[in-house]
């Protein structure tokens, strides 16, 4: 059987505390069971800025996963991590063209990152290993591979959505970035939506052709294979975690401090993408609109600062501070604040069990390439009691989960009344759309993502 070698900017390290999806679901895909006995490369950045220059490569093994990370220089960092990936593509990947920044300098530092990956990575790989290179930081990675003389399997994935072709052919170098996509065998999307803008853009734009729903011909005369693979997560293993959860001081002591009241909860990278203004507003909404159920409810927003070194993402934290601030001057009582904003990152373990807690999650971004967290909030539910998820339509979970209340993140008083209808909602309702959403994510779990994908990799 071959290795797997996993490429990704952001890296889980052994011991090392952190958030977000693709570092918390690559993770739980290598420490698969199952999967163990065949070992795997994990390859990426190693979160470290180095002194003088990039591509200091460290390794270190865990079980049977060996990590080979690499630093990245503070220019580097700016310009790439920073700069093309989280100011230019992040924006233009969800939908915000208002927020694309189209400076020369960072597309050139993009090119120069992803040339040191393919430097370092080509001579650590053997001819039958099968690479899965991971998100919009990494493009080009597979094609200056193939120029390096790399000839295993090499697949892709698109954790982020990928939106309408007009809006991809708003970047100046679309042609050059999204042509190096055709260097892969696979190329992995979320959901049918976007493997379905993808084939658009590939027609419109990219001078190919669509030969038939999921084979495409790229401007090359190359055929590569696209489809539609939902990411998820250890269901049965976060089910178990939220339940043991229970018996946690973190736990005890958030559900004292509720003094009988309900809990919403929300749980995100502090991010634009999700759309937490939006969502402080609709909570303030449903105060102002819902006074038969004043004081019944207090909402927890955990926002561990994300990408602290992007400008839009200051003005974001400043913003929410204000808004929090406001909504509690505005409506907190002498023995009870309507809302708690915090900025911590919390493990896994201690979040279960506040999502168990929590009879309504509030997962409203404004796009959203998948959203663990609202598969996580699921399966953490106690079954004899669930809560009730509202979950925003323009996340790619909503195609999975519409058993949940599927809300338009920007209509304020949608989201209010979906909150109002959760908190009163009978538990036979509660346990049908909880029961309905709990199957499919024990069906699809996060080993079953990984083996569909591989093994259309390897067919392909
Ligand atoms: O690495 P960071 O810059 O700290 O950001 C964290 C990750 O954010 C994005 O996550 C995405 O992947 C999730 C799993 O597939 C998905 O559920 C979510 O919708 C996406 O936003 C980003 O795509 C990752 O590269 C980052 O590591
Ligand atoms: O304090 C926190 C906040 C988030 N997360 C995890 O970070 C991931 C976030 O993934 P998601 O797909 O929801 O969004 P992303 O941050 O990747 O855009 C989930 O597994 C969360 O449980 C965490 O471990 N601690």
């Amino acid at each position: 059987m071959s290795r797997l070698v996993v490429v990704s900017n952001r890296v889980a390290l052994p011991g090392r505390a952190g958030s977000g999806g693709l570092a918390v679901a690559l993770q739980a895909a290598l420490e698969d069971s199952s999967f163990q006995d065949r070992g795997g490369l994990w390859f990426g950045w190693s979160g470290d800025i180095a002194d003088g220059t990039s591509g200091q490569l460290h390794e270190t093994r865990a079980g049977n996963i060996d990590y080979v990370t690499m630093d990245l220089s503070r220019e580097d960092h700016d310009d790439y991590y920073n700069g093309f990936a989280n100011r230019t593509l992040w924006p233009l990947l969800h939908f915000r063209m208002d927020l694309v920044d189209y400076s020369r300098e960072t597309w050139d530092a993009y090119r120069r990152v992803n040339a040191l990956f393919a430097d370092r990575l080509a001579p650590l790989l053997r001819d039958d290993d099968v690479v899965w290179i991971h998100d919009y930081h990494l493009i080009p990675l597979a094609s200056l591979l193939r120029e390096r003389g790399v000839r295993c399997r090499l697949g892709f994935f698109l954790h982020v959505p990928m939106p309408s072709s007009d809006i991809l052919a708003a970047l100046p170098h679309h042609g050059r970035l999204f042509e190096g996509l055709s260097a892969h065998d696979l190329v992995g999307f979320q959901t049918s939506r976007d493997l379905e803008r993808f084939q658009d853009y590939v027609r419109l734009f990219g001078r190919g052709r669509v030969i038939e729903h999921g084979v495409l011909e790229t401007a090359t005369g190359r055929r590569l294979r696209a489809g539609a693979f939902p990411i998820s997560i250890d269901t049965d293993g976060i089910a178990r975690q939220a339940a043991a959860a229970v018996g946690k001081s973190s736990f005890k002591r958030l559900a004292r401090s509720l003094s009988g009241r309900a809990l919403a909860i929300g749980v995100d990278r502090l991010d634009y993408s999700k759309g937490l203004p939006e969502r402080f507003r609709a909570f303030e909404r449903y105060l102002q609109r819902y006074p038969d159920q004043l004081g019944q409810v207090t909402f927890l927003q955990i926002a561990p600062v994300s990408r602290g070194g992007v400008i839009e993402y200051q003005t974001l934290r400043s913003e929410l501070e204000q808004l929090a601030g406001h909504i509690n001057g505005g409506h907190a009582e002498p023995d009870w604040t309507p809302m708690r904003y915090v900025n911590r990152n919390f493990p896994h373990a201690s979040l279960t069990g506040f999502y168990r807690l929590a009879r309504v999650g509030l997962v409203t971004p404004l796009r959203d390439g998948m959203n663990l967290v609202a598969k996580e909030y699921v399966a953490a539910q106690d079954p004899d009691d669930p809560g009730v998820l509202v979950l925003s339509a323009f996340a790619g979970a909503a195609r999975e989960l519409d058993a949940a209340l599927l809300v338009n993140p920007y209509d304020l008083d949608g989201v209010a009344a979906a909150i109002a209808r959760a908190v009163g909602m009978p538990l036979e309702e509660r346990r049908e759309r909880w029961q309905a959403m709990m199957t499919r994510l024990r069906d699809h779990d996060i080993t079953d993502w990984r083996r569909g994908y591989l093994q259309t990799l390897r067919a392909a």
